[in-house]
């Protein structure tokens, strides 16, 4: 049982895209509480309504039906109120700015002073280790260090929420790996409460509290697992049985969804 206060509430959320091929079910009857700072993964085949689950609560699309609420508003007055950092799938920094003048952009439009901007930006490049890479461009950093960057212009704001749409699955499995071990260890320095999106059923068991599987057509939520393991997690934690165990609950919750057929 999660007894934590709830950032993010779902109550059967309906989200029907109107097509010129006609209705598009992407997400139905979505019942779901997240709680401050849980880590929360969404895993479920392409076309089952996870980065509309993911732009809904950013305010970046709306319900048609249901009732979604952020930190107790809107999610669009929760997106005023700058409750999300959104981090994407690709990087999306701008190749003529370095990174610290990729991270400080967002802070220049919500009217952040520059002391302030050259605070945070030191921050958040300690935060996901590229300190001293600041002054480099896009191109000059590997992809995985991108990623982080893009992660730090996410962070800069502060806010509590960070919602994350399959940031690491362009990434080679090694790199990943690495990706992943950060991201826990800057959760648990933040205490941020995360959303992510991931095909990746060892990455969505490795990172979360709590893993929300999901299938298609109509897209819904099929089960919702808590995840028994500790918060600290070393990488070899993937290698014991109640990490083995819990891998094999996703793949049942997948499967039931007849998500793969
Ligand atoms: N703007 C849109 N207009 C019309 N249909 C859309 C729109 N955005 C998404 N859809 C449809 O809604 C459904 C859910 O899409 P969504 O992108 O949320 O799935 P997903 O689970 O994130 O998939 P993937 O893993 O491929 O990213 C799909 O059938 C998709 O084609």
């Amino acid at each position: 049982m999660n007894l934590a206060a709830s950032v993010i509430e779902a109550s059967r959320v309906g989200l029907t895209f109107q097509t010129a091929d006609g209705p598009v079910h992407a997400l139905k009857d979505v019942d779901l509480t997240i709680g401050q700072g849980d880590f929360v993964s969404f895993i479920g085949p392409s076309g089952c309504g996870k980065t509309t689950l993911l732009r809904a609560i950013a305010a970046l699309e709306t319900p048609t039906a249901g009732r979604l609420s952020v930190n107790g508003m809107t999610p669009d007055a929760a997106r005023k109120a700058r409750a999300y950092g959104y981090v994407f799938q690709a990087p999306g920094l701008y190749p003529w700015r370095t990174i610290a003048g990729n991270i400080s952009l967002p802070l220049e439009i919500m009217g952040f002073q520059r002391a302030d901007r050259k605070q945070r930006i030191q921050r958040v490049l300690d935060l996901v280790d590229l300190a001293g890479f600041g002054g480099k461009f896009p191109w000059q950093l590997s992809g995985g260090m991108q990623q982080r960057a893009s992660i730090a212009r996410a962070l800069a704001f502060d806010a509590d929420i960070l919602l994350m749409d399959e940031p690491f699955g362009a990434l080679d499995e090694i790199v990943r790996d690495r990706l992943n071990e950060a991201l826990l260890a800057l959760w648990a320095k933040t205490g941020k409460t995360i959303g992510f999106v991931t095909h990746s059923i060892p990455e969505a068991v490795y990172l979360s509290t709590r893993i929300v599987v999901m299938s298609p057509r109509p897209g819904r939520i099929t089960r919702i697992i808590e995840s028994p393991l500790p918060r600290e997690r070393p990488l070899d934690i993937r290698d014991t049985p109640e990490f083995i165990a819990l891998a094999h609950e996703v793949r049942e919750g997948l499967r039931e969804g007849h998500s793969y057929d």
